[in-house]
């Protein structure tokens, strides 16, 4: 747990020769451009959504012609289904057009659709151009904007294609956060949440007892950010490439995933927090089911997640998804299936998460229809 109330706060990210630090408060924004020039680039390349751009591109670009930097601006259409082949390849041919230099910078501003996006294109952009994330969600604050990991969909399953690609720099303006639609804000906190549920108890008593305040803005709100991106810099810092602890970010992702897929990145059913939501509830209550942790435990985190008006059963996603083996299916492609072997996250409590490669495929099935009724 953070000590108590920080309006501004300052997260390393320990990796090396390529650390980097996450700025967390508010006017961040009117700031990028003294913090980018400071990085010595010339131009920026700002990729970001029609909905922030309407929002908070003036800001951004105010603040990089302030301070005498290049600017061109690519905008794309909000949602996940900018996450494909057709539209990275418009960013990429824009930040080409626009000469974006190896020395200079992409800035992603918008939330983590735009921050995996820009992400992947400045990766392979001259075969990698430096990036600083600019999340203005929720959920691109405390989760997509650390760690490095970028990319985009395939029709055959989440965040297929991508490379790991480290911010040179995130800056989280608080502020932004004022203009984000509440259903965009609640699916953001169920990433908040699973840094509780995946190793700090405390936090989760904390987020049961003081969810109000994080969802009414000031000090809770700060200090959750803050919390769970320290828990984020901590495990990316001691595993970058997810060969052991970094799954744990993953809890609820695996049913999440193949929920999303399932609904094909329809956003109107299901953004990507919710299929968490979902999939974190589920990987509690199949950890209940295997005796390996108390249908108490699995009830708390239901009961905190409805609390705050996520869904946490796949019977709750508007239209319905397909049967128990389409979303095994959508499963067998998870990057963490090892020589064919599904990988689960699962829990023997709350903050007690660990990663199993001991299911079946018939154990997950029968779970799965369990759960589709
Ligand atoms: N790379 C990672 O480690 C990582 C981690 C978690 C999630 N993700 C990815 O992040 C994506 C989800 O991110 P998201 O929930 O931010 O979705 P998103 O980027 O689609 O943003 C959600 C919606 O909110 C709008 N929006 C964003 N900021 C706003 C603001 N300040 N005011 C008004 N509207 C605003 C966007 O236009 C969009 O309509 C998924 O693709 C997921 O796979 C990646
Ligand atoms: O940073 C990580 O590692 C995570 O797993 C964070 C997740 O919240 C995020 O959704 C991530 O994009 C999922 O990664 P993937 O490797 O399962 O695509
Ligand atoms: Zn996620």
């Amino acid at each position: 747990m953070t000590p108590d109330v920080a309006q501004d706060e300052r997260v390393r990210v320990d990796l090396s020769d390529r650390s980097y630090d996450i700025l967390i408060g508010g006017g961040l924004l009117a700031e990028a451009g003294a913090r980018i020039a400071a990085l010595g680039a010339h131009t920026v390349g700002v990729v970001t959504d029609e909905n922030v751009a309407n929002l908070h591109l003036q800001t951004a670009l105010g603040s990089l012609n302030a301070a005498g930097l290049k600017a061109e601006t690519i905008v794309v259409p909000a949602g996940e289904t900018s996450k494909s082949w057709e539209v990275l390849g418009r960013v990429v041919d824009g930040l080409i057009a626009a000469r974006v230099e190896r020395g200079d910078v992409v800035l992603a501003l918008g939330g983590g659709v735009i921050g995996d996006l820009a992400g992947f294109a400045a990766a392979i952009v001259r075969r990698g151009v430096r990036i600083v994330q600019a999340p203005t969600s929720l959920l691109a604050q405390v989760d997509s904007s650390v760690g490095g990991k970028t990319g985009v969909n395939s029709p055959r399953g989440k965040n297929l294609i991508g490379a790991f690609h480290q911010p040179s720099l995130v800056l989280a303006d608080a502020g932004a956060l004022d203009t984000l639609p509440a259903r965009e804000f609640r699916a953001g906190y169920a990433e908040v949440v699973k840094y509780g549920l995946i190793d700090d108890p405390a936090f989760f008593g904390w987020l049961e007892a003081n969810h109000a305040g994080v969802f009414a803005g000031g000090p809770e709100r700060t200090r959750a950010i803050a919390t769970s991106c320290r828990a984020k810099a901590a495990v990316v810092a001691r595993d970058e490439h997810e060969h052991g602890d970094r799954a744990l970010l993953n809890l609820g992702h695996t049913f999440g995933h193949a929920l999303e897929a399932e609904v094909a990145y329809d956003g109107e059913r299901l953004v990507h927090g919710e299929g968490v939501a979902i999939g974190m509830a589920m990987a509690f209550r199949f950890s209940a089911s295997l005796g390996l942790c108390s249908l108490a435990d699995a009830a708390r985190v239901t009961a905190h997640l409805a609390a705050v008006g996520l869904p946490v059963s796949p019977r709750k996603i508007p239209g319905g998804v397909g049967g128990a083996e389409a979303l095994l299916a959508h499963m067998r492609q998870d990057k963490k299936v090892e020589r064919g072997r599904l990988t689960f996250i699962l829990a023997r409590g709350i903050g007690k998460s660990f990663v199993s490669r001991d299911i079946s495929e018939d154990q997950a099935l029968a779970f799965l229809e369990s759960e589709l009724g």
